[in-house]
């Protein structure tokens, strides 16, 4: 461009390759078959955020095992808490069964997972199944009846719709880490969590139309409308790179071989009209899991991923879940942002004075109190 110099060009570069490390910060991505390394915006980045804060540690966490107050063991699942660290893990334990979940699974999966919203040291819950072959294959067939899934119970039920909305309004974020199957009831059951990762290994779909079944409420709704925004701030960066730079052959294949990822509802109807199944890479560019890793290092990049949002703003995670949720969950999520906003709301001097005033029996003085523009 007239009047710039190549130093200009330079600095404009690297602030510009320092905005896209912004948006998926310190990382070296495989999506879509091409790996992604923006200048500036690996792990070795040199800014004052990067200075202040180091590098997200990589070494494994100590597990303990976790019990809820209830006192009562469990038996389908395993609960553990990182020690010294803000993660919980909560492990489908039915290997045998390609962890399909029974009545029995769920109630227990309940119980970690409400352990783990009131237990203030935790900040991130990871959710996944045992062993490298499946994340969860859906409800246990063998205990459907006319009613739903009945194992000690003489009555059946369709209780992972609890677990379900569970997942969905649990103020923390849920993170799906996947190896293997995540297919029917388990496949609606990662596209509930917050972001999934998933192992090369991965395997999505949804079978229920093949035996019977279908999931007509979030299984259907969530799937259609999942997209990954990030990618649309990835491009416009190129794109931006491109019309100061001029340089139309990198300029014209960035701006082509950035897609746009999402499901949409025609790729739901596929997925649950024909049932077929999709590998990681596949899943990956439909914008069904955040990224995929090589299965020896999908607990290392989850554990990353925790401790990367564990250094953020607990109140600030929590509002962007309620905020992303919001439009798409009706009343329940205005109720959710709502309470968000009472909470904050209560921790002020303002709210404080008029609950004072209450109890002392006095007008409360709220006149001190700016009326924001
Ligand atoms: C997952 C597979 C593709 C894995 O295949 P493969 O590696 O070859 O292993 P297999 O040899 O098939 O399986 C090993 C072993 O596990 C048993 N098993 C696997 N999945 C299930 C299951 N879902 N239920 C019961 N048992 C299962 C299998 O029988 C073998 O046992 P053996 O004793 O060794 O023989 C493949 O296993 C597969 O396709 N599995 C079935 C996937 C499936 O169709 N799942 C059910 C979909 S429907 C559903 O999940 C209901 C959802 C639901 O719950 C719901 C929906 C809407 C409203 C409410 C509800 C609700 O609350 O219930």
């Amino acid at each position: 461009m007239a009047g710039m110099s190549k130093n200009d060009f330079e600095i404009i570069n690297r602030r510009m390759a320092s905005v896209a490390g912004h948006l998926i910060p310190g990382q070296i991505l495989t999506r879509n078959n091409e790996t992604i390394s923006l200048s500036g915006c690996s792990s070795g980045i040199d800014d004052t955020y990067h200075r202040v804060h180091g590098e997200v540690p990589s070494h494994i966490p100590e597990w303990t095992p976790a019990v809820d107050d209830s006192g009562k063991p469990f038996i389908d699942i395993v609960y553990e808490k990182a020690v010294g660290e803000g993660i919980a893990k909560i492990t489908i334990n039915r290997p045998e069964k390609r962890n399909a979940f029974r009545p029995q699974t769920v109630k227990e999966l309940m119980r970690a997972f409400n352990d783990a919203r009131d237990d203030n040291s935790i900040g991130v819950i990871i959710f996944t199944g045992k062993g490298t072959k499946a994340f969860c294959s859906g409800g246990d067939q063998s205990l459907r009846g006319k009613q739903g899934y009945a194992d000690f119970d003489n009555f059946g039920r369709l209780n992972v719709l609890d677990l379900q909305v569970q997942i969905r309004r649990l103020p923390k974020p849920v993170i799906a880490m996947v190896a293997g199957y995540a297919v029917g009831g388990g496949h609606v059951l990662h596209m509930v969590c917050d972001l999934t990762i998933a192992a090369d290994n991965a395997v999505f779909g949804q079978t229920g139309p093949k035996v019977g079944s279908f999931d007509a409420g979030y299984g259907a709704s969530i799937m259609a409308r999942l997209e990954l925004h990030k990618n649309f701030l990835v491009f416009v960066c190129k794109f931006l790179r491109f019309v100061i730079f001029k340089n139309l052959i990198v300029g014209v294949s960035d701006v082509l071989t950035t897609s746009f990822e999402s499901v949409g509802p025609k790729r739901a109807r596929e997925m649950w009209f024909m049932a077929r199944f999709y590998n990681a890479s596949e899943a990956e560019k439909m914008g069904l899991v955040n990224i995929v890793v090589p299965l020896e290092k999908l607990e290392e990049e989850t554990i990353k991923w925790c401790r990367e949002i564990l250094r953020n703003s607990p109140m600030a995670v929590r509002l962007c879940k309620s905020a992303i949720n919001a439009i798409d969950d009706g009343h329940a999520g205005l109720q959710q942002i709502g309470g968000d906003a009472t909470l904050l709301f209560y921790g002020t001097e303002e709210g404080t004075e008029g609950k004072n005033a209450y109890l002392q029996r006095r007008k409360p003085d709220f006149s001190k109190f700016p009326r924001l523009p």
